[in-house]
């Protein structure tokens, strides 16, 4: 087995498929390039900077974007019919609508990403790997990457417990990418997707969000990032365990959590690469995301589809499933299985968003159902349904922590 990966402080330049002098979009990016630090550039920051005139469009479409209430996450929806001919469609000046790769410039050639060389755990890696993001909160878990606690003891369960362990693995080193085997039951990743049913709109712990139709003669209809599937906002009080083990994950208080949100997707449906970040005109409410955390509820077959794909990373995938065979590099693509969380971070833990973590959800050709949870910097205000707050969960979370042997 491969010996463990280089410390990060000497960490190797990828030379991955980098064409073009394109850089990350800015004022859909919550700041200026000037704004940011200049000393975190040679890990995430992309490096020197020229103003393109793809960049002149990107900027109308962020101003666009943050006007019309599009957003990189959940909360964002466009209807793929409306934005799907763009070639027809001016915008107001006249001129044709940015395209994919403008909005979404390739990375240059020096923007650092660092792949996963081996699959063992190495704490010490680990650290520093998260050391400049939000990160995992590893107290709970051994030098081997394993979180033992207990699952069950619930009405539910007549009191009967047994044994549960998260694996943490992590999937990519720079930008820091994790999965967390095992981490919600089946029966959690059930009594989640249960929430999913659209012939039950009077449900009060969840909200369902129909992907909002922007008339043709909005501007919007340029919006380059489409999502097809369908949300729901949960209550945070429906979804105790869920909130206990993000807590327990990432060490965050419930207050910095935005809505849990349950997204499913019909076969073909999908959300077209985007970054997760929060833009400017939002920043307001609790400031950037720091992290997102993706639990699948079903499992997805190889070859059907649905993975989370990120655009600029590189993975690898072992030809058997013990890790022994040959690695083989390609793209890296999570394919879904039930009750594993995925976890990256979409800005720095200072709130400069990181580039390189542009990712999509794939199409699938069966149902694909994900809970997602995403962590802020400070304080996040809830929305939806109506009268949400995290402080209503607060009874339900200690009492699952507990359940879980979590405190
Ligand atoms: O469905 C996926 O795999 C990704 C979803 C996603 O990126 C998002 O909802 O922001
Ligand atoms: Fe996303």
């Amino acid at each position: 087995f491969p010996s463990p990966p280089p410390p990060p402080s000497s960490r190797i330049r990828s030379r991955l498929a980098g064409r073009g002098s394109g850089f990350g979009p800015s004022s859909s990016r919550g700041g200026t390039d000037d704004d940011r630090d200049p000393g975190k550039k040679s890990v995430g920051g992309g490096g020197k900077r020229r103003r393109t005139r793809s960049e002149t469009s990107v900027g109308f479409l962020g101003e666009l974007s943050e006007r019309e209430g599009w957003r990189g996450g959940s909360k964002s929806s466009s209807s793929s019919s409306s934005s799907s001919s763009p070639s027809l469609v001016l915008d107001r000046f006249g001129f044709p609508p940015p395209t994919e790769e403008e909005v979404f410039p390739p990375l240059s050639n020096d923007v650092v990403r660092v792949p996963v060389d081996g699959r063992e755990y190495d704490r010490a890696y680990v650290v520093s790997a998260i050391s400049r993001h939000l990160g995992v909160n590893l107290d709970a878990f051994d030098d081997s990457g394993r979180s033992v606690h207990v699952e069950g003891g619930g009405e539910e369960d007549d009191g009967r417990t047994t044994t549960a362990r998260w694996s943490l693995r992590m999937i990519h080193v720079d930008p820091p990418i994790f999965l967390v085997e095992d981490f919600l039951t089946a029966s959690e990743c059930e009594s989640l997707s249960s929430f999913v049913d659209d012939d039950d709109d009077d449900d009060k712990r969840v909200r369902r969000i129909p992907s909002p139709t922007f008339s043709s003669s909005s501007s919007s209809s340029v919006a380059v990032s489409r999502r097809t599937s369908t949300t729901w906002f949960c209550r945070y009080d429906a979804v105790p365990a869920l909130l206990a083990k993000a807590r327990r994950l990432l060490g965050v208080d419930l207050n910095r959590m935005e809505e849990p949100q349950v997204v499913r997707y019909r076969p073909g449906e999908e959300f077209t690469w985007h970054y997760d970040e929060v833009p400017r005109s939002g920043l307001s409410n609790g400031g950037q995301r720091l992290a997102t955390l993706l639990v699948y509820l079903n499992d997805l077959g190889k070859d059907r589809g649905g993975g989370t794909a990120f655009r600029d990373l590189l993975g690898m995938e072992f030809e058997d499933g013990d890790g022994e065979g040959r690695p083989r590099r390609g793209r890296l693509v999570v394919t879904p299985r039930k009750g594993t969380a995925l976890l990256f971070f979409p800005a720095y833990q200072d709130g400069t968003p990181d580039e390189r973590t542009l990712h999509r959800g794939e199409a699938a050709l069966d149902d694909k159902t994900i809970a997602q949870i995403w962590i802020h910097e400070g304080s996040y205000r809830a929305g939806t349904p109506e009268g949400n707050r995290q402080s209503c969960a607060m009874d339900g979370v200690e009492y699952e922590a507990r359940r879980l042997g979590f405190s």
